[in-house]
């Protein structure tokens, strides 16, 4: 099954970089060799090839952590993701520059498994740092590194889901900034997430599982608390946990069950120790609940034969009186009419529209969308606020850093690549260029600095595909922008996408327009067009966000009135301005100063309303962050 030329070539040094000749199935055939020896890693150069192992290995442990820390020959242990961990820490200290780490790969290629392989080494070293610090050192606070490690199941539970390719997919992308002195000790970490998929809430992949906090509530706890947050159904009977066939209950077996169980106590033994109060996590149960009792309210007509008016049915109604319950809003018949109604003002004169069924949908849907946003940056906010207390850490103190990046991997679903997709992949197409970047155009300059100029070094760039993507004005992002602000349709986007002044070998229109094909770094996919138009213009009806601006739950009142694209960008600039606007907002007073909130963000260009654009600009956030750290990588 291995090629001869493999086994004519010797390299020592765990490093394929060292063969004579390599080429993808060189590399395959090492790699499928090493897997079967359960030995996950494998060294290209300075990158670290980490295979899925695909079973529990016991080479994690506290022993061998110290072995790579204190190791300074690579080639005398086996490769091994403590290695990069290890020398990426030696590296900010003998360097004093920031560093970063960035995991790529397919979706289930295990890049969460190898972050947190990573995390746990740096937080690690931090920690021993201090404990043989020298007196008059920064104090480090004391729970910090107990906190960050607790971070992440809370991000996995509230940012992953099952998909068709992975139990655990992360879907959101996840920055973990380490901040440490010039003894290593670390001083203070920051989490910054991305492109959450929120759509994820309200509609999903059929034979996908919404995200996992939804069945944990359901698993974990009691009746009794249950009917407190009004969920008084089984799970499979809310809409946006139903599974697709219907006579299945929301849990596959009764040991996913038990798993889930296990993973709302550790929710519930979690939340104080990153700084939750009590306040604050009876408000986010409140919110979680909202959301499935909103989107199993359903609309009928009140006169199938006569009349259009829309009113709920029965058992919506009951959602609703819990919804509002479950809020602390105290109009049922104003949060019902907000569902049913549309408030437009023309020539200066105010109107009252019925919505359509279809329009009533999107409004309730988009409620839940934008609750779950905002409930997730917001617990983003939360953790980082309180990793940061108590150090002296200010958002103008520049230690350098190691940066730790984990995104959503690349994914080709058949048939069911959509907008989603779309994003994901357009994010990895931009970690591929950077990493091409780093490695083959390096190495070519360092040759041509050596004076040997010309050397052949093969490697297929992905500029052309990036370009297709992000170029002003005619890439397929800005000429999506270009289609939702002349109210135009998924069509005839592709219908633009394909006559394109610069026509590209790696779009194709294809489906009468309604879809099309792209050449990836990864390969080709096709995507449905069927809903890029919506998802990116995705607003919350006025109306719905007034209203619920009258609640008193404590994550409504400090995030949602900013909208979930500020509460995103929060954490990452400005929230002193922020948090200043939001708590000079007294609850129950939502008109005049969810407005000025709204400005506020609006001014700050956070609030765009746009999911494309929230999307460019933190893209671009997180590439200047990886451009200005030298870089390690994990494939
Ligand atoms: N080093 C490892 N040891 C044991 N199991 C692993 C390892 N890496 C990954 N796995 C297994 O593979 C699963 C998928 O890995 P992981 O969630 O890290 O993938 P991912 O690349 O982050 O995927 P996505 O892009 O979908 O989030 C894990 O839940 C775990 O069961």
């Amino acid at each position: 099954m291995f090629s001869d030329d493999l086994e004519n070539q010797t390299y020592k040094d765990e490093d394929l970089a060292d063969l004579e000749y390599l080429d993808n199935r060189i590399l395959l055939e090492e790699l499928m060799k090493r897997f079967n020896q359960h030995q996950p890693y494998t060294y290209v150069g300075d990158s670290l090839v980490a295979v899925n192992p695909c079973m529990p290995l016991d080479i994690y442990t506290e022993e061998l952590h110290d072995k790579y820390q204190n190791l300074h020959v690579r080639s005398s242990e086996p490769a091994h993701i403590f290695w990069v961990a290890a020398q990426v820490y030696r590296n900010l200290l003998t360097t004093g520059s920031s560093q970063c780490v960035v995991v790529g790969g397919d979706s289930g290629a295990g890049k969460t498994e190898s972050t947190k392989y990573i995390l746990h080494h740096l937080v690690r070293n931090g920690a021993a740092s201090k404990a043989t610090s020298s007196k008059g050192r920064e104090p480090l606070t004391p729970d910090i590194v107990g906190k960050i490690e607790k971070v992440n199941p809370l991000l996995e539970l509230f940012g992953n889901a099952s998909t068709v390719l992975n139990e655990n997919s992360s879907r959101f992308g996840k920055l973990v900034e380490l901040e440490y002195d010039d003894q290593g000790t670390l001083t203070t970490a920051r989490l910054e997430c991305f492109v959450l998929e929120k759509f994820r809430v309200t509609s999903r992949n059929p034979v996908e599982r919404n995200f996992h906090v939804f069945y944990a509530l359901f698993a974990g706890l009691s009746e009794q608390r249950l009917t407190d947050l009004g969920l008084d159904l089984p799970a499979e009977s809310y809409r946006i946990l139903a599974p697709r066939d219907q006579t299945e209950g929301a849990f596959r077996s009764q040991e996913e069950e038990e798993s889930y169980k296990a993973r709302c106590a550790q929710l519930n033994s979690t939340l104080p120790d990153v700084g939750f109060s009590q306040d604050e996590i009876d408000s986010l149960f409140k919110c979680l609940a909202a959301i499935l009792l909103i989107t199993n309210v359903e609309f009928e007509r009140w006169d199938p034969d006569h009349d259009e008016t829309l009113v709920l049915d029965s058992e919506g109604e009951l959602c609703l009186a819990n919804a509002v319950d479950v809020l602390g809003l105290e109009d049922v018949d104003e949060f019902r009419n907000s569902l049913l109604q549309v408030n437009m003002e023309v020539k200066g004169e105010r109107m009252v529209r019925q919505k359509t069924l279809r329009q009533a949908r999107d409004g309730r849907d988009a409620l839940a969308r934008e609750l779950y946003s905002v409930l997730f940056y917001g617990i983003i906010d939360k953790i980082n606020l309180n990793l940061r207390q108590g150090t002296s850490h200010t958002s103008s103190s520049r230690n350098p850093c190691i940066r730790l990046l984990d995104i959503s991997g690349f994914e080709n679903v058949e048939g069911h690549n959509g907008f989603e997709q779309f994003v994901i992949n357009s994010t990895n197409e931009k970690l591929h260029q950077f990493f091409l970047q780093h490695t083959f155009r390096k190495e070519l300059k360092e040759y041509e600095h050596e004076g040997l100029p010309g050397v052949d070094v093969d490697f297929t760039d992905n500029d052309d595909i990036v370009h297709l993507i992000f170029s002003k004005p005619e890439g397929l992002i800005p000429l999506l922008e270009d289609e939702i602000s002349t109210n135009g349709s998924d069509r005839g986007w592709v219908v633009k996408c394909g006559g394109r002044t610069n026509p590209s070998d790696n779009f194709t229109a294809i489906a009468a327009h309604t879809a099309f094909k792209l050449t990836h770094y990864a390969g080709q996919v096709e995507y449905t067009a069927e809903g890029f138009v919506t998802k990116n213009s995705d607003t919350l009806p006025h109306n719905l966000r007034e209203v619920v601006l009258r609640s008193e739950n404590t994550f409504i009142t400090e995030y949602f009135s900013m909208g979930s694209d500020a509460a995103a960008a929060l954490h990452r600039n400005g929230r002193a301005s922020m948090r200043k606007a939001s708590m000079s907002r007294r609850p129950g007073m939502p008109s005049a100063f969810a407005g000025k909130d709204r400005e506020l963000a609006k001014r700050t260009g956070k609030l765009t309303g746009r999911f494309t654009d929230q999307y460019l600009k933190s893209l671009s956030g997180m590439m200047t962050k990886l451009h200005t750290a030298t870089p390690v990588f994990v494939r």
